[in-house]
């Protein structure tokens, strides 16, 4: 029987650590505040902007909150954009996704500024994660380094695969995992015959958002598995990994919820710490 990757008691591990950090710099007059664009009405990232708010201001981050109608078109995100760029009181600045399929996302995420980009997806920050001169990490990739090195896990040469090709978990995940020397395969949607190369996994990472998807006949005896994913099933909240099955296979797994989710959550504060630091030459 594997061995659970216990994310929650990780991130409030390192909220400790972060809350004395924040302590800190708000005695030298710093107070560090991330600012997050919700547009529309998305289910999902209520929720997640109420775990947000509540883990920010326990660690005694200022969070604010823009929410934008679902139909707001693309010129008054771009100028809401470049006021919260302009704004010193603010060091990090995000757009929770998903967002309405009328807005050009790409655009919208290049008109942040590299230096309060906290989600690392301007054309620039991605350029310096994958060429390993990065200052800012995306939170969920990092946090699932965070996780792997907490229990020891070495990463050096071992086979990595990832499902999942998003710009905020597979491919940011793949530049860090290639940067400690790990063989990374990504998988996607179009990828035929999955189980070919999660059967090759020594660290088998879902970021699919399909429940159900890696059963134990997908994964090699011993791997590691790492579940990124968060769907609701009849009101639970479930992986992408058949839980009770791969963990007979596996040497550790991630639960859902209490694994990859609250370190998200926690990476990303981490993030805005840095990123203050950075601004205000600490
Ligand atoms: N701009 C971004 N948008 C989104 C990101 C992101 O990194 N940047 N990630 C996800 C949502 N997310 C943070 O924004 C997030 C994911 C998971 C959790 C969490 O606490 N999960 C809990 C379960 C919660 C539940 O039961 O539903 C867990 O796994 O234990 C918080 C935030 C998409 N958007």
């Amino acid at each position: 029987m594997a061995q659970l990757l216990n994310g929650k008691l990780l991130a409030s591990q390192r909220a400790a650590k972060l809350k004395e950090e924040v302590n800190k710099l708000k005695q030298q007059g710093i107070k560090p505040t991330l600012c997050v664009i919700n547009i529309g009405n998305d289910p999902g990232s209520k929720i997640y902007l109420k775990t947000k708010k509540r883990r920010a201001a326990e660690l005694g981050i200022t969070q604010k909150l823009y929410q934008l109608p679902a139909e707001v078109d693309q010129a008054n995100v771009v100028k809401l954009i470049d006021q919260l760029n302009a704004d010193k009181s603010i060091n990090a600045l995000m757009i929770q996704l998903p967002v309405p399929h009328q807005l050009n996302l790409n655009e919208a995420l290049g008109r942040i500024i590299p230096e309060k980009d906290v989600d690392c997806l301007s054309p620039s920050n991605v350029g310096r994660l994958w060429r390993g001169d990065h200052f800012v990490e995306p939170a969920t990739a990092h946090g699932i380094l965070a996780l792997l090195d907490h229990y020891d896990l070495d990463l050096h040469g071992k086979n990595v695969v990832i499902i999942g090709r998003s710009s905020i978990v597979g491919k940011p995940l793949a530049a860090l995992l290639l940067e400690r020397d790990a063989t990374v395969s990504i998988l996607h949607s179009k990828t035929r015959n999955l189980g070919e190369y999660t059967k090759n996994a020594d660290i088998l990472v879902s970021a699919a958002g399909q429940p159900g998807l890696v059963k134990a006949g997908m994964v090699k005896q011993g791997a590691v598995v790492v579940d990124v994913g968060i769907n609701r099933v009849h009101g639970q909240t479930v992986g992408d990994v058949d839980f009770a099955d791969v963990a007979q296979r596996a040497s550790y797994i991630t639960p859902v919820p209490g694994g990859v989710g609250p370190l998200t959550v926690e990476a990303l504060m981490e993030q805005v710490v840095g990123l203050t630091r950075r601004q205000n030459g600490r």
